[in-house]
């Protein structure tokens, strides 16, 4: 297999390897995933965001976690592809599909890049849970949290909105939550607090990922799930460790999420790296 060039990016720090196969088709394993991902002994990211040809789009993109997952959604990892495609010259607005979702992206004059990720969907076989529940409080008690929200985005997400965000271990709480069995395919979770009217602080232990520095999906669950209890309005600011995001969702259609996406380096993997060896 001849090197494969790839490139470094991120939003809010949550970051990617990028590897293009518009032009030739690219099968990773999840243990090839897995070693690309790895921060000691590969090139290290959250997920991994591949560009594949689209009939009836710009592009399609899939999703892997670190963990050799995929995901139906990526809300920083969409940013960057579609900053990447406007670098090579695309023209806005840029259809985007992933899994059956057709999102849409444009730049904005500051730079941003704004995506309609498409419509959050409530039932309970939607998010998908174990079991019919009100996805608005769900049957989950844990150290005297609040019941969480589940939305999905394309992705499962279960949000905690919480008092003090900054006393809460989420590394430990998200890995337990992570796999609760009212989760068939897991979930993303989410603890949010809000600070006031319109901003809330957020951090998301991420299915399949660990505690990332940011999660675009996780925040336009979160502005989903504080909008269905009354706690936000049609537009929210969502401050994730590594960055802000700009939600907007007047109560039905797409959410719209606004953020950086940023290029860090490129590279070529060795297909040393892709030997299906150990992990
Ligand atoms: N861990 C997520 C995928 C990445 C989501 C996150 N990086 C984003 O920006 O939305 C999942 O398995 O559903």
């Amino acid at each position: 297999m001849s090197p494969i060039a790839f490139l470094k990016m991120h939003g809010c720090g949550n970051d990617f390897v990028v590897l293009d196969a518009r032009r030739a088709p690219l099968a990773l394993t999840p243990a090839q995933v897995r070693r690309i991902a790895d921060r000691h002994r590969g090139v290290g990211c959250d997920q991994l965001v591949l560009l594949e040809p689209a009939a009836d789009a710009d592009v399609r993109l899939r999703f892997l976690n670190s963990d050799g997952s995929e995901s139906g959604a990526c809300g920083n990892g969409t940013r960057c592809a579609a900053r990447l495609l406007f670098e090579e010259g695309a023209q806005g607005p840029l259809s985007i599909v992933v899994g059956e979702r057709r999102l849409v992206a444009e730049r904005l004059a500051d730079g941003r890049i704004a995506v309609a990720m498409g419509e959050p969907r409530f039932d309970w076989r939607q998010i998908p849970l174990a079991e019919p529940c009100d996805t608005k409080a769900l049957p989950i008690a844990v150290e005297g949290l609040p019941r969480p929200v589940a939305v999905s985005m394309g992705n499962p997400h279960a949000v905690f909105f919480v008092r003090d965000l900054a006393s809460l271990d989420v590394p430990r709480l998200g890995a337990l939550l992570e796999r609760h069995p009212l989760f068939p395919e897991r979930a993303n979770i989410g603890f949010a607090q809000a600070l006031a009217p319109g901003r809330f602080r957020l951090r998301v232990f991420e299915r399949g990922a660990g505690l990332t520095l940011a999660c675009g999906s996780g925040a336009c669950a979160a502005m989903v799930a504080a909008r269905r209890l009354g706690l936000a309005g049609d537009t929210a600011e969502l401050i994730l460790d590594g960055g802000t995001l700009e939600i907007r969702w007047p109560g039905n259609g797409s959410v719209v999420m606004i953020g950086p996406a940023a290029q860090v380096f490129s590279g070529t993997l060795d297909p040393e790296l892709l030997n299906d060896g150990a992990d």
